[in-house]
């Protein structure tokens, strides 16, 4: 089994030299070359004197790191650092988990993302523009030739992060997430950016942005994305490819076109619903209910909500035996147009959502929209979901109501970043005295509960699953994600949360210790696909716990032995 010392050992080939070798992260060391390793690639003259062991280098860069004084500045220091040297941006990343994921992933990087033309300065993935489709075999080969790739993350970048369409961006982040979290090799993915135009107005009209057009749609923009899909099956067939923040017209549609023929996974959707589950399984624990006997609201009927909805309706079909029909009716959804009701009509209704339509005739009173507040007042729920990026849409008053109706409500305003909550959750457990049992989508600090303690509030973010469900499934050679692999990893998530063992505490793992539910759910998730007979591996089921361990990627430097017929 490959330790991690054993991973230290490791000795590469390598065949670039003096300025090539310290400019190519993935083989950087910077002031951590040897001597011998200096002699040897032409570096004596080009380093300072003195050789840094990685903790050094950790040490100085976090040094430098809390000199910027934004969480924006320490974004871009640490895209910096990643496009300087890989293992010490991984193993900074590492030893300050908690702090770093919100500056390299939500909250903040929404905001870089929204700058994304002005704070650019270097290459990073695949970048396939509209326009030059005709090139899109040439230019995905130039990148993917000769290597090999475990792990393709794309994103149009229309939904990002709850701060909508911001023409490009998202990839990279998502996908460095799956190398810290879950040990996926960073240099066998891909991160691509699909540049299909903007509805953005302030970013097409930005002179520094890329294709300045609106977004192309229908049948053009189907045929740009299966030109791409159809190069990943036919040149990576045993690749996973993620989709991520495409908006809600489009994310369902592509994830049931192609689920059946590639092993596709669309994070907002099926990650999202993943881990809004095991949340709810650890609350259910504390009250001591099923999921058949709670009454869901769900507000933001997009691709969060959607996934959200039917994650949760597809368990109560397993777990409690419910047919789907019985299943849907403990759902209300509500989106722009308030209650998905049947007077909507079909215009106002996106078909994946349908099946959640409430009958009219449960509203004899209603003249025109359902709000918030009155669905809360006639249904008393007892879980009421967030994902409508509509900062406070859980008022006080929503809030008093629903903990009249039950005594523990449960509360999870998902919506990022964190400006845009439902609900701060610092308020709603003021509201309910309390008893609300909470979770957000990004992180907030502890409240204190009436009685003194501090009240931890779990971050429900789909970060604390899709890494685990990707590795999963890549270390299987899985050849589709399937749903029963996506109970098995909500299950061995939930199994983990902290509120099973002590009901006043998080209703999930914190995130610093992400990469242990991560290795458990990509165990769970190898298991599954080796029990359903669709992984392509020849080891046995008993043997996934051993072989995540074993490939799971470290940030280590290892030994370079200087070849001219190496690896690069
Ligand atoms: N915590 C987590 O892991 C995740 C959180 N999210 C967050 O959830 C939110 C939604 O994300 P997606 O579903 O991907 O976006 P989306 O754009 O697909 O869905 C948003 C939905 O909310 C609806 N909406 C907008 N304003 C509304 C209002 N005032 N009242 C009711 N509904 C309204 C929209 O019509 C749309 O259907 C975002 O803030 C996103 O960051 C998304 C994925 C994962
Ligand atoms: C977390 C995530 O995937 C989102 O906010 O879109
Ligand atoms: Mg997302």
């Amino acid at each position: 089994m490959a330790s991690t010392a054993a991973k230290a050992q490791q000795v590469f080939r390598v065949r670039l030299r003096g300025e090539a070798i310290l400019n190519n992260p993935r083989w950087n060391k910077g002031t951590a070359f040897t001597m011998e390793e200096r002699k040897a690639f032409g570096l004596t003259g080009r380093l300072p004197f003195r050789v840094n062991t990685l903790d050094e280098q950790c040490q100085r860069a976090y040094d430098q790191l809390q000199m910027r004084d934004t969480p924006i500045r320490k974004n871009s220091f640490m895209q910096s650092m990643k496009e300087q040297n890989r293992v010490l941006y991984f193993e900074l990343l590492r030893r300050h988990l908690k702090e770093l994921i919100p500056i390299i992933y939500t909250p903040t990087e929404g905001d870089a993302i929204a700058n994304y033309s002005h704070l650019y300065r270097r290459s990073e993935g695949l970048y396939l523009t509209f326009p030059n489709q005709d090139s899109m075999e040439e230019d995905f080969l130039e990148q993917v030739k000769g290597r090999n790739v475990d792990l393709i993350v794309c994103s149009d970048a229309e939904a990002i992060l709850g701060i909508g369409d911001q023409g490009v961006g998202i990839s990279a982040a998502k996908s460095a997430l799956y190398s810290l979290i879950a040990g996926i090799d960073p240099s066998r993915t891909l991160a691509v950016i699909f540049d299909v135009g903007t509805d953005n107005d302030d970013i097409r009209n930005d002179d520094l942005y890329g294709w300045p057009e609106k977004r192309v749609r229908g049948k053009e923009y189907d045929e740009f994305i299966d030109k791409f899909v159809q190069l990943v099956r036919k040149h990576l067939p045993h690749s996973l490819l993620h989709f991520e923040d495409f908006g809600t017209a489009n994310a369902q549609r592509l994830l049931d076109t192609y689920r059946d023929h590639h092993a596709v996974f669309n994070d907002d959707i099926q990650g999202t619903g993943a881990v809004t589950l095991a949340c709810i399984m650890a609350a259910i624990g504390v009250t001591k209910t099923k999921l058949s006997d709670q009454r869901f609201v769900v507000y933001g009927a997009g691709s969060a909500g959607h996934g959200i909805t039917a994650q949760i309706r597809d368990a109560m079909m397993t777990m409690d035996n419910l047919s789907r029909e019985e299943a849907n009716k403990r759902f209300w959804l509500l989106d722009r147009f308030g209650l998905v009701k049947e007077s909507l009509g079909p215009e106002k209704i996106r078909e994946g959502i349908r099946e959640f339509t409430r009958p009219d005739s449960e509203w004899p009173d209603a003249k025109g929209e359902v709000g918030l507040l009155d669905v809360v007042k006639k249904v008393k729920p007892t879980v009421l979901i967030g994902c409508s990026t509509k900062a406070g849409a859980f008022t006080e008053e929503v809030v008093k109501e629903m903990a009249k109706g039950v005594d523990r409500p449960i509360i999870l305003p998902l919506s990022n970043p964190s400006r845009l909550v439902e609900v701060d959750p610092k308020d709603a457990n003021q509201w309910t005295g309390g008893k609300a049992l909470m979770a957000t989508g990004s992180p907030f600090p502890a409240t204190k509960n009436p009685n003194g303690k501090d009240y931890i509030i779990a971050e429900c973010n789909n970060a604390l699953i899709y890494p685990g469900i990707g590795f999963g499934a890549v270390i299987s050679k899985a050849r589709k994600i399937t749903d029963s692999m996506i109970i098995a990893a909500t299950r061995r998530l939930a199994s983990l949360a902290p509120a099973l063992k002590d009901p006043d505490d998080a209703l999930l793992p914190d995130m610093a210790d992400a990469p242990k539910c991560n290795y458990e759910v990509a165990v769970a998730v190898a298991e599954q696909a080796i029990e359903e007979g669709i992984a392509g591996v020849d080891w046995k089921k008993e043997e996934a716990r051993e072989k995540v361990r074993e490939k799971q990627w470290e940030p280590i430097y290892g030994t370079y032995v200087y070849d001219p017929e190496g690896d690069e």
